[in-house]
């Protein structure tokens, strides 16, 4: 059993107001007692194409990391940290970064599925006017469990999901900003669906919902349980939503339901290339 932690908090036009706010949230959540801390996707950046390179971070040189890994030590806490821009080289990823309790990055994810769409005239997103895509479907170790990492759009592809899960992941993590247009059809039942898939706990975090912006993210943070039920929500508010994962339960469901056990290796498979 371990507790994990969602902050949802409202993203500024100041990257160094989102990192300190960040910060006073990862205090909090290290006081409540939580293992591991995480954050929504661009919770340092407005999720605002015109500012994904301005914002971008380079890891080797990056002082937003580098505060977050001395958050990650002094709190003793592992901190999935949502996603930020980055850049490497001439290239630009939407990336997320893994801290160990010691401050150390132990995975990053780069986002693999971009979200390019035009729906009715209410969402027009073009990610890959600015982001390469990543080429890695990311799983990594803690000391409680393996635990699966995906960036928003991804969820919307279950093979890559499918894949964590038979690398060995309990929990997935997914970073996400959907909108008032998608949030409200499809968050909830891909959250959930990705959970009964997989007899895993899903957790969505997004950032607060700020109507001034014109991409409105749609907020709602959860925790799916490996059956499918709401373990814990946000409202479209900033705030921070606590749950525990509970390992023993996650082996009861697949005991009694076990459709991992019941795939037909011989007629099909899900594998990486
Ligand atoms: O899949 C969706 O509808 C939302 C995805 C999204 O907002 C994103 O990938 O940033």
């Amino acid at each position: 059993m371990f507790k994990i932690a969602l902050c949802q908090i409202k993203v500024e036009d100041d990257k160094y107001k989102n990192l300190n706010k960040a910060i006073s949230y990862i205090k909090e959540a290290k006081e409540n007692k939580a293992d591991l801390v995480c954050f929504g996707e661009m919770f340092i950046c407005p999720y605002r194409k015109s500012l994904f390179k301005s914002y971008a971070q380079e890891e080797k040189n990056s002082y937003i990391l580098n505060e977050l890994s001395i958050a990650a030590k002094e709190n003793n806490i592992y901190i999935v940290a949502g996603s930020i821009p980055e850049k490497e080289n001439d290239k630009y990823y939407n990336t997320s970064y893994v801290f160990d309790k010691q401050g150390n990055i132990i995975a990053k994810h780069r986002k693999v599925h971009l979200y390019d769409v035009e729906i009715d005239g209410k969402i027009t997103n073009k990610e890959s006017d600015i982001f390469s895509y990543g080429n890695n479907i990311t799983v990594f170790d803690t000391q409680y469990c393996k635990i699966g990492l995906s960036i928003c759009y991804d969820i919307r592809f279950p093979e890559i999901f499918r894949i964590m899960e038979q690398k060995g992941a309990k929990l997935i993590i997914i970073p996400a900003a959907f909108n008032t247009i998608t949030g409200p059809m499809h968050w909830d039942i891909l959250l959930k669906s990705r959970a009964i898939d997989n007899q895993v706990y899903i957790a969505g975090v997004s950032c607060a919902r700020d109507c001034k912006e014109s991409y409105v993210v749609y907020g709602h943070s959860k925790v799916i349980d490996p059956l499918g039920n709401t373990v814990g929500s946000l409202d479209e508010k900033e705030g921070i939503l606590y749950s525990d994962i509970n390992l023993d339960y996650i082996s009861k469901v697949r005991k009694q339901l076990p459709i991992l056990n019941h795939k037909r290796s011989d007629l099909y498979e899900t594998k990486i290339k």
